[in-house]
């Protein structure tokens, strides 16, 4: 059975990696600090789903520690490595420091919102197996070892479709990802028609992230107000279209669908409202500021994917 090392101990890195690991599946998580790490290792981590707590041991090492690990710890060909880092962490820097966790050119999986990192992984590792994943579920960490999942989603990865030869190898862990996923719980299924999926998700973040950022307002209140809606509208409109000319499949009732999630998630602050809030960087160069860039890139204008990109760096 291949392990599944996971860089970031985040919410969705130890969510995942926590459920994982209660399945029996083998799991490292590779944090930022070392006292994350010496806390994981001392005291395992705690996972809440559905207000029942459950305690688990788990393997973790910080990034610097990954320096002095022999090669009998680290990834073999059949496992898997994990980026759950966010966008502004996913840098040249960062894989420079995960570059042993790849030496053996393990299949990796990038969870993150929004876009521009896969470019990153093709340009400086073009001979590995990069899938992205697009996941639904929620997870909100409470320490450095508790976790609680949020909301009951679901999981979907692929290799980005039309850039790869057939490729039975990568199939074949792509199919033993699923396996191990799926015996741990976690509702999960490939695709080969990755880019849409990202382009349906960043469809939904590109209009709740920055205006409920702006706003200062939860995911269920941005919509109760007229202007905010007629606003949300017109951003909604201009994404659409931008996205439907970089490739997006055409996607029936997507404001439906839009409206349908500030409802599921109505209590929620979004994750750039909970960024801004705590006086961190957000993920807007890689949401609405990548919907601006593919937009460039095809010749056309995307004037308020730049506005609210500007609006919402003018709040860090
Ligand atoms: N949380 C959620 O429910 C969902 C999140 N996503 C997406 O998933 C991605 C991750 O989000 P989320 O888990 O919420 O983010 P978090 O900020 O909770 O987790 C990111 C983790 O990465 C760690 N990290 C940062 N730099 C490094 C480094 N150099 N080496 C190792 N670890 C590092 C951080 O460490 P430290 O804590 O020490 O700073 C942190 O634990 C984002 O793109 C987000 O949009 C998608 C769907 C749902
Ligand atoms: C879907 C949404 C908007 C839920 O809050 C989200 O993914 C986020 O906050 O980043």
């Amino acid at each position: 059975m291949g392990r599944i090392y996971i860089v970031g101990a985040g919410a969705l890195g130890l969510m995942y990696g926590l459920r994982l690991a209660s399945a029996g599946v083998l799991v490292t998580l590779v944090t930022r600090t070392s006292a994350q790490a010496e806390l994981l290792r001392a005291q395992g981590g705690r996972l809440e789903q559905q207000g029942q707590w459950r305690h688990m041991p788990v393997s973790a090492y910080s990034i610097d520690e990954l320096a002095e690990l022999d090669k009998h710890d680290l990834p073999l060909r059949e496992d898997w490595v994990w980026y759950t880092v966010k966008q502004p962490q996913m840098t040249r820097e960062l894989l420079a420091q995960t570059d042993k966790l790849v030496a053996s050119k393990p299949s990796i999986l990038c969870l993150q919102n929004g876009i521009g990192h896969l470019e990153l992984f093709e340009a400086l590792y073009p001979e590995l197996h990069v899938y992205a994943g697009v996941t639904t579920e929620g997870a909100m960490r409470t320490s450095l070892t508790e976790v609680r999942h949020t909301g009951e989603g679901s999981l979907v990865f692929g290799a980005i479709e039309s850039e790869r030869e057939p490729d039975p190898e990568g199939d074949e862990a792509q199919k033993m990802l699923l396996h191990l996923l799926r015996m741990a719980g976690i509702a999960a299924s490939l695709s080969n028609e990755m880019r849409n999926r990202i382009y349906e998700k960043l469809l939904i973040n590109a209009v709740i992230n920055p205006l409920t950022a702006i706003f200062g307002v939860s995911n269920g209140e941005l919509p109760a107000h007229p202007h905010r809606r007629k606003m949300m509208r017109a951003l909604h409109q201009e994404s659409e279209r931008l996205l439907r000319q970089a490739g997006l499949a055409p996607l029936p009732e997507a404001w439906e669908r839009l409206l349908a999630v500030c409802e599921a998630t109505a209590a929620n602050e979004s994750s750039m409202l909970r960024d801004v809030r705590a006086g961190r960087g957000t993920e807007i160069d890689w949401i609405n500021g990548g919907i601006s860039a593919l937009a460039k890139r095809m010749g056309h204008a995307a004037p308020l994917n730049d506005a609210v990109t500007a609006m919402v760096k003018a709040l860090h």
